[in-house]
């Protein structure tokens, strides 16, 4: 029997498995993140039971511990949404309850009513393979997006080369049929398995009826408990696979001029924040090679020691400092916002937002909203944008952003692909 700790008590999620647990609470319409943190084997799932979604100032300093979620198109000083953790658990490898935390105790009739529906669902469950035959396979994507999302590209270029800017991130999306076979705590299991480098996970904003899953390797704001605060410059991609299918060993791979150039503007953007709030005490490590998934990109980390500088509010100042970073908007920031508002034609939603825990175990954890998929009434919509400087090339960006969506495709509809 395995032994949960909960202070002093043995926990009534004991036994249950994340998936079910996540189902029941979405099948009782209670919002609710699951996560596993870059580099770490346990999966939390946070469930919001009594507050539904709020809207909050995200300063970290002065939250309870639960879970956020900024758009794209937040500006410093407007609310994020927030799920406050009424219910922490997390699982360890072996997919058992190892820890939770439940403000609300086991006799409050949403829980009781949670884990009487988990345990229903976990004994009936006969278990379907996970994203098989989930995604019909019908794109609703055509040949128009790829030609619209290159003619965007070709208007970047000209607007750098008359000097509007120097770089702008423009995005895309691709669309693909689901229908109720798709299980989505079980892609993101299989996601968390793939990709022990990002940051995995799988939202549901209830009220808005719509999932969002994804395995971000960005990460926008870090709150160690031991006082770091860390940020990072991730741009420049390349393929991380030859036409063979095989993995290009790192120290092979070679970054021309552009990737290095765009690059340099995210890294030079982080700097300039730190200026801005005279803080010159960081860290700054790469740029270095990493893998993301099926992709290298260049990455410089960015580390400050915020009790050795008194500064705990460090995290709530960067975040509206860096958000939108220039991985995800460009150089300078208002005018490429402005041509991405006015070009790309569509809502990014929190798609290149920001999401994750806040204040758990002392931590907080906002990774940018990259390789992301939002689930909503039967439609899959995959998000990817590219950086666009003077040397792009539009074709090439378009591949760089099927690559990107083919992140999260090849783990969750192999079968899909090809
Ligand atoms: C905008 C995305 O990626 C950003 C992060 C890493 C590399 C990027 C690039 O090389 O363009 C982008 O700046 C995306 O994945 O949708």
């Amino acid at each position: 029997m395995v032994s949960v700790q909960t202070g002093s008590k043995t926990s009534i999620f004991e036994g249950l498995k994340t998936e079910n647990l996540w189902e029941a609470s979405k099948t009782l319409g209670f919002p609710a993140a699951l996560w596993r943190l870059p580099y770490t084997n346990e999966i939390k799932i946070l469930i919001s039971i009594q507050d539904a979604i709020s809207k909050i100032q995200p300063d970290f300093e002065k939250l309870p511990c639960g879970f956020l979620m900024g758009s794209f198109d937040w500006q410093e000083n407007e609310p994020v949404n927030f799920m406050e953790g009424d219910i922490i658990v997390t699982f360890g490898e072996n997919n058992q309850a190892v820890q939770t935390s439940n403000r609300l105790g086991e006799e409050h009739p949403d829980v009781k009513r949670l884990v009487a529906l988990s345990w229903e669902i976990q004994e009936k469950t006969v278990y379907r393979r996970a994203g098989e035959h989930a995604l019909s396979g019908v794109l609703l994507t055509d040949e128009r997006s790829k030609e619209r999302f290159k003619r965007t590209v070709e208007l970047a270029v000209a607007a750098i080369s008359h000097n509007q800017f120097k770089k702008v991130v423009l995005s895309r999306t691709k669309e693909i049929q689901y229908n109720d076979d798709f299980q989505p705590a079980k892609a993101f299991s299989k996601l968390a398995k793939a990709y022990p480098h990002a940051f995995v996970s799988l939202v549901n904003l209830a009220e808005q009826n719509e999932l969002w899953l994804g395995a971000s390797p960005e990460t926008l704001v870090e709150q160690k408990s031991n006082g770091t605060f860390k940020t990072m410059a991730l741009a420049g991609t390349q393929k991380a696979r030859n036409s063979e299918g095989d993995l290009i060993p790192k120290y092979d791979v070679r970054w021309g001029q552009k990737e290095i150039e765009e690059h340099a503007l995210v890294s030079r953007y982080i700097v300039e924040c730190f200026k801005k709030i005279r803080l010159r005490e960081y860290s700054e490590t790469g740029p270095k090679t990493v893998l993301a998934g099926n992709v290298y990109h260049l990455r410089t980390e960015f580390d400050v020691d915020t009790i050795a500088l008194n500064f705990s509010e460090l995290p709530t100042t960067m975040l509206k400092l860096l958000h939108p970073t220039s991985a995800i908007c460009g150089e300078p920031k208002l005018p490429s916002l402005k041509f991405i508002q006015e070009v790309e034609g569509y809502d990014r939603s929190f798609y290149s937002g920001f999401l994750g825990p806040v204040q758990v175990e002392g931590e907080s954890n906002i990774f940018v909203n990259l390789r992301t998929v939002r689930l909503k009434n039967g439609v899959a919509t995959l998000f990817a944008g590219a950086g666009i400087t003077e040397d792009s090339v539009p074709e090439q960006e378009w591949q760089e952003t099927e690559l990107k969506c083919d992140t999260l495709l090849k783990v969750i509809a192999e079968d899909f692909i090809n």
